[in-house]
């Protein structure tokens, strides 16, 4: 399949116009299935990246005067711009990142949504007047929005995780600087022609690629930037919160999981086995809600051990994302592969009984296979760690305070599923989840109208849902006086 070349963008996109880093610098952009080069993007660092900024500062004294109706609008045709490309910008993520392009498509159908659904928000930021303790002053809380906002983003989502902080900045009216993942930069940059196409005006939106670390620093640092929004790992997380925190920026932080996935004995054993196949093998295993430890109570483990063996066998097709019936594209890149495989090692070293899978396909691309690994114990490494690839394995415990215990020992909190129908069991259980996110008896939970974040090292702040819209506005208290009573 040949890919739409007018949204193959190899520049940068500052202030409307597109350009190549200071430098000449670029870096190669891979196919993860074939190891074939796509093209190249900009090395861009600091200095470019305050030109963005700057660039996003111009933009917003107009933009955020716009009415919420006519910023709405824009972001509507901004959608249109995307939906009407729906085909090719699938196969371009799909060609970039790996996953199936069925997958791509409903990827990139919930990024519009997002949007879509904060240019109707945005209509609905309400301020609020509050009885004032003086005769003669009146009391008014308004919200504006924090200004220019600087977002990093991760290559597994490399289009739906910029839509939803896309979306509630533009709608909250705020400017913005993208960074996308290396791995991924085309599905970001396809914004600007998107912007372009749609008549969004200069510098609203702004996409840089190149030296993270660099980029980073002059978002954290540059007195501009008024908000930094991230998604991706913990130990980023917790360097850029760091830096942004020691200049006084907001912060919001989706960072990773390690999603424990209970399976009670009273259980809908074929529901819980079809919610596993979704939520730990969707992406490839390579997103923060993946299922990462499954617990099943001990009167039904050997039945749904054999239920996810029969469903992987009949459901999981490993493949080109780009082609028919692929359900498993490859992986990232060769360190995704080699951390999967050390997953697997130390489970079976361990006393893990492989199931099935367990190896990586001959030939080219960084593919691997879908593993099941029984017999599980609490000294293995993916009980610790997020795995983030195509392995399931099955913990098993006897009672329902054991499984909560062992679901909550994690200094991870994004989300968390369990099977059951057991109403008070589900109330009690629900309650005791140190999570952000509980799916019951759900596999898949994520939605644009609905809060997505995590506590304890998994972030803070929520994305999506009318919650979302918070992180990117400030609340401003005036007290009018003079008036004459
Ligand atoms: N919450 C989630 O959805 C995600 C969680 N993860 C977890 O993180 C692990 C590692 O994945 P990885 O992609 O390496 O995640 P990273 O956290 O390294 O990358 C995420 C984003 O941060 C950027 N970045 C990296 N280092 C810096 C820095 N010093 N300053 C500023 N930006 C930086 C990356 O840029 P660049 O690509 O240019 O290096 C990318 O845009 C995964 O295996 C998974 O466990 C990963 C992705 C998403
Ligand atoms: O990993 C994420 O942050 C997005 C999850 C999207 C999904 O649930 O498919």
């Amino acid at each position: 399949m040949s890919l739409n070349a007018a949204l193959l963008k190899e520049k940068v996109f500052i202030g409307g116009a597109w350009s190549d880093a200071d430098s000449g610098q670029t870096v190669a952009v891979t196919n993860p299935a074939t190891g074939e080069t796509i093209g190249t993007v900009p090395f861009c660092g600091r200095p470019e990246t305050a030109r963005a900024i700057a660039a996003a500062e111009a933009a917003l004294p107009a933009w955020k005067a716009l009415t919420a109706e006519a910023r709405a609008n824009h972001m509507h045709a901004l959608c249109d711009a995307i939906m009407a490309d729906l085909d090719d910008l699938a196969a371009l993520l799909t060609t970039e990142m790996g996953k199936p392009l069925a997958e791509a498509k409903g990827e990139i159908a919930l990024g519009v949504k997002y949007i879509r659904f904060f240019a109707e928000e945005g209509k609905r930021v309400y301020g609020d007047t509050i009885p004032s303790p003086w005769a003669d002053r009146r009391i008014l809380v308004t919200k504006e929005p924090v200004g220019v906002v600087g977002s990093i983003t991760p290559w597994n989502f490399p289009n739906s995780m910029i839509a939803r902080k896309l979306g509630a900045a533009l709608a909250s009216g705020c400017t913005m600087v993208m960074k996308p993942a290396e791995f991924t930069p085309y599905s970001a940059l396809v914004y600007g022609v998107m912007a372009e196409k749609s008549g969004l005006p200069k510098g609203v939106i702004n996409i840089i690629t190149g030296d993270a670390p660099a980029i980073g620093e002059e978002m954290c640092e540059n007195p501009v930037l008024r908000k930094l929004t991230f998604t991706g790992s913990t130990r980023v997380g917790k360097l850029l919160a760091g830096n942004a925190g020691r200049n006084m920026k907001k912060i919001s932080m989706e960072l990773g999981g390690n999603a424990p996935f209970i399976v009670f004995d009273d259980a809908d054993l074929d529901k819980a086995v079809e919610g596993a196949i979704a939520s730990k093998f969707r992406n490839s295993g390579q997103t923060c809600v993946c299922a990462n430890r499954l617990y099943v109570q001990a009167g039904v483990y050997d039945a749904f051990a054999q239920k996810l063996k029969d469903a992987m066998a009949a459901q999981l097709k490993v493949g080109n994302g780009l082609e028919a019936g692929t359900t498993q594209g490859p992986l990232i890149n060769e360190a995704a592969v080699e951390k999967v495989a050390d997953h697997v090692q130390d489970a079976l070293s361990k006393g893990g009984e492989l199931i099935t899978g367990g190896h990586r396909p001959n030939g080219p691309g960084t593919f691997f296979e879908p593993t099941l690994i029984t017999k599980a114990t609490s000294d293995m490494k993916v009980a610790r760690e997020e795995t983030f690839g195509p392995l399931a394995v099955l913990f098993k415990f006897d009672t329902e305070e054991e499984a909560v215990r062992l679901a909550n020992d994690t200094e991870f909190g994004l989300a968390c599923y369990f099977y059951t129908k057991d109403l008070g069991r589900t109330f009690r259980v629900m309650e005791q989840l140190q999570y952000g996110l509980v799916g019951v008896n759900e596999g898949v939970i994520t939605t644009e109208v609905a809060p997505f974040g995590g506590v304890k090292d998994s972030g803070m702040g929520n994305e999506g849902s009318k919650y979302g819209l918070d992180d990117y506005l400030n609340v401003k208290y005036s007290c009018i006086g003079g008036l004459g009573m």
